[in-house]
């Protein structure tokens, strides 16, 4: 499994929101899409999942999103979309359940094979205490919880993530990120969409950094986040210590 970003470009209305944007991303890598607030980070992440359209060429497993049906990129690609809105009162059960509808034939119902997946799920995403819950009733974190938990039933090797640590407590985002580090080990493609640089820069193999639409670093966490970076990219002063096996940055403040 691999994805591939040729000068992808994608506009919205009148505005160019991604600009020639290549790369490409292995099995076995965790990847942190960062860069700061309207950079197109997400707008990206919808591009490789067919969402919006777009320019330029982008290839999983060496086959244009474009041409592919929906339920075969899903099959292909997990998402987990940023900051989602559920409408119906679904038990968490049964809204972890939609996972496995791209593996469903219309009109089917789940079998052995769905039932063991979302148990994987639930149990990862630790969400078994709310299996009953009506997911429209949940707090932000534990419905961001949920939502992953739905994204990781569909057992795609690819996962995306777009801002999996929003209205997560301290201790399920070290969780969360284990969890992607985890997939990542066990030979996925994970890619996660984050704006803690900190979290980004310790459990992360590899960053993209996004500005204005392009991609302006591609590296290492300690290769990416160097000050002159931080500073051109999202206008402050940080001082980056590269004493343990990660960077760790402290925010100085605003650049004058
Ligand atoms: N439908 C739209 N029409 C026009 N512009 C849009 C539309 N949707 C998003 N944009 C603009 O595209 C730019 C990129 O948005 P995007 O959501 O991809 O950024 P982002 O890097 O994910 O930002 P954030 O970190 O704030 O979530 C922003 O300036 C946004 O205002």
């Amino acid at each position: 499994m691999n994805i591939r970003l040729e000068n992808v470009a994608v506009a919205l209305g009148k505005r160019d929101v991604v600009r020639s944007a290549s790369a490409s991303f292995a099995p076995g890598t965790l990847t942190g899409i960062v860069g700061p607030n309207g950079a197109g980070k997400s707008t990206l992440a919808r591009a490789m999942l067919a969402l919006v359209p777009h320019a330029g060429r982008i290839l999983v497993d060496d086959v244009e999103v474009a041409t592919m049906s929906r339920a075969e990129l899903a099959k292909r690609v997990a998402y987990l979309p940023q900051g989602q809105t559920l409408h119906w009162p679904l038990t968490v059960e049964r809204l972890v359940e939609l996972g496995r509808l791209p593996h469903l034939a219309p009109m089917s119902r789940i079998g052995e094979a769905d039932t063991a997946a979302i148990e994987r799920a639930i149990e990862r995403a630790d969400v078994a205490g709310l299996r009953d819950r009506v997911a429209t009733e949940l707090s932000g974190g534990e419905r961001a919880r949920v939502l992953l938990a739905r994204a990781l039933a569909v057992e795609a090797p690819a996962l995306i993530a777009d801002e999996p640590l929003a209205s997560l407590d301290p201790g399920h985002q070290i969780d969360v990120m284990e969890l992607l580090q985890g997939e990542a080990r066990a030979g996925g493609v994970v890619i996660a969409v984050l704006h803690d640089l900190t979290m980004a820069a310790r459990y992360c193999d590899r960053l993209v950094l996004i500005d204005n639409g392009t991609v302006v670093a591609d590296g290492t966490p300690a290769e990416v986040l160097t000050p002159a970076n931080l500073k051109s990219v999202y206008g402050i002063d940080a001082k980056v210590e590269l004493t343990g096996d990660w960077p760790t940055i402290t925010t100085l403040g605003r650049s004058r």
